[in-house]
């Protein structure tokens, strides 16, 4: 007999990894829907060295629907690189939403500013040019920013994703949102660490922690997706 208990396995465990249909849904879907100085700033991202790293338009799409969902006006972003995923968000709040933008490289930014200029939205955006853990913990010292929050994206040092959500989850409101990206950490969260490259051994080690503590923290509720390098949205709930 069949133990009911035992999940049921994907019918397609390689779903994940197949590239033909990720370029099915990109050009399906994402593509033709994506805002046109989104692909301007996606495109001038292409030659940076460390190009990859920014947030893949897929995920960017469901960002989009979650800040419209939400009505979202006052945002965090921990992880800004060239800007794609904040000016995504700007793009998506109201005329008076206001994102505070947390990133120590400011080169990188400024490639993506004259978009964000061009798209008329550089007034939403509070952007500091600093690790991020000072500055929400400044936030945290007035009791006034607690719970004021609608949304935050953190696609940064993973080693920092668990210090980023205790102050998260205070800053956020009730019914908020904040996502985590590249909790799948390239797939390599199911792989023995045997099989993993060496330098990602250690990112892959604080993915799993992360995703083992985000699980059982009682005060959200939360949807592990497999879209882009895993995306875990958490919904504050008390
Ligand atoms: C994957 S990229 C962010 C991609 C971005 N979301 C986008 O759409 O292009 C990671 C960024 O995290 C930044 N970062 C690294 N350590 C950080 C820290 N302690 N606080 C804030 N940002 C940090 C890096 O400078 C880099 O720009
Ligand atoms: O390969 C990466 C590396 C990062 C990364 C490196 C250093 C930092 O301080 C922060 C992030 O981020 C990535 C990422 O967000 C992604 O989607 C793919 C690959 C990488």
């Amino acid at each position: 007999m069949e133990n009911i208990s035992k999940p049921a396995v994907s019918p397609n465990p390689m779903i994940l990894k197949s590239e033909g249909l990720l370029k099915y849904i990109l050009e399906t879907s994402v593509y033709p829907r994506e805002a046109e100085i989104l692909k301007e700033l996606r495109n001038a991202t292409t030659n940076h060295p460390l190009g990859f790293m920014g947030t893949s338009p897929d995920v960017g799409q469901l960002m989009a629907l979650l800040l419209k969902l939400l009505n979202a006006k006052k945002t965090i972003e921990v992880g800004v690189f060239t800007g794609y995923s904040l000016l995504l968000t700007a793009l998506n709040t109201p005329h008076d939403g206001k994102i505070i933008a947390l990133d120590p490289d400011r080169k990188a930014y400024e490639i993506g500013l004259p978009f964000i200029k061009k798209a008329s939205v550089l007034h939403k955006i509070d952007y500091i040019e600093s690790p991020a853990l000072p500055v929400l913990d400044k936030l945290l010292q007035d009791p006034a920013n607690e719970g004021t929050f609608d949304f935050a994206f953190v696609d940064a040092d993973k080693n920092n994703y668990w210090n980023y959500h205790e102050r998260l989850i205070k800053l956020i409101k009730i019914g908020g949102i904040v996502a985590y990206d590249n909790t799948l950490w390239g797939g390599t969260v199911a792989l023995p660490e045997m099989e993993v490259s060496e330098p990602k051994r250690e990112w892959r080690r604080f993915t799993l922690a992360f995703n083992e503590a985000i699980s059982k923290d009682s005060r959200l509720e939360l949807a592990f997706v497999s879209i882009g390098d895993g995306l875990t949205i958490c919904r504050r709930i008390r």
